[in-house]
């Protein structure tokens, strides 16, 4: 499978944020997706999710040669700032998306194991969303993307608030969701891009390039990174 961008662009008033971007995702790949402060990575998550309407492009998934436009359930947004039902509690929500999703959710575990998955104590299983820490907030996010399994899953920030066990889990999770599926990882942690992603894309003066790896150690491709994300507008 692969999931294709073709000739994206997006703009607020004058700013040209995306410029006519077209890019192929491999599926079995995690993307770390790299850009200054206010490159445009949420907006071209946004844009992808149709949080936001584009101005321009289209989004496909290639399966077995097959095209056809992405649709809205074959994507999983985490976002940085996570967003949950708070006058739920946990379990309620992890139920309520059970049972909505009953259809595509493939293989089924007891509510209790996914809290487990996630480290989230028996005590705060029935508590509110809203008293819920940032973290524990985008533990569920990440749980419900879990158990949904899209085709295509868009991660902006998402390890940033948990803690260092929490978020090492997460990683081994991720490595193992990503079999025949598409992950994109927007990060500023320069070191957690290296460790966890197969391609490092950077989002420049509104154009995606992948930076190619070739035999460079990791601190020549650091380096390179670096340099690929400093560079100067061509105009
Ligand atoms: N709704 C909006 N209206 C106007 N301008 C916007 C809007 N959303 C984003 N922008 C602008 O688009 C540009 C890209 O913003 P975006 O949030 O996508 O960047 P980012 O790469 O995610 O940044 P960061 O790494 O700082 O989170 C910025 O200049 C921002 O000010």
């Amino acid at each position: 499978m692969q999931f294709i961008i073709e000739h994206l662009s997006k703009r607020f008033d004058k700013k040209e944020v995306l410029k006519d971007i077209s890019f192929t995702f491999d599926s079995g790949k995690i993307y770390g997706l790299l850009g200054r402060n206010g490159a445009g990575k949420t907006t071209l998550f946004n844009c992808v999710n149709r949080d936001i309407k584009v101005d321009g492009g289209s989004f496909l998934l290639d399966e077995a040669g097959q095209k056809r436009e992405v649709k809205a359930e074959d994507i999983g947004y985490v976002l940085s700032t996570p967003t949950v039902p708070e006058f739920l509690t946990g379990r309620e929500f992890l139920k309520f998306f059970i049972e909505i999703n009953e259809k595509s959710i493939g293989e089924r575990r007891e509510i209790d194991e996914y809290f487990e998955m996630m480290n989230i104590a028996p005590e705060d299983r029935d508590r509110l969303l809203k008293d819920y820490s940032h973290g524990m907030k985008n533990k569920m996010q990440m749980l419900i993307n879990i158990i949904a399994q899209p085709n295509l899953l868009l991660l902006d920030e998402p390890l940033t608030s948990l803690d260092v066990v929490v978020a090492e889990e997460m990683k081994q999770l991720l490595r193992k969701l990503k079999q025949g599926r598409i992950i994109i990882f927007s990060t500023h942690i320069m070191e957690l891009a290296l460790d966890l992603c197969d391609e490092i894309v950077i989002l420049n003066h509104g154009t995606l390039e992948v930076v190619d790896k070739a035999n460079l150690d990791n601190q020549d491709f650091k380096d390179k990174i670096i340099a690929a994300l400093k560079e100067e507008d061509h105009v």
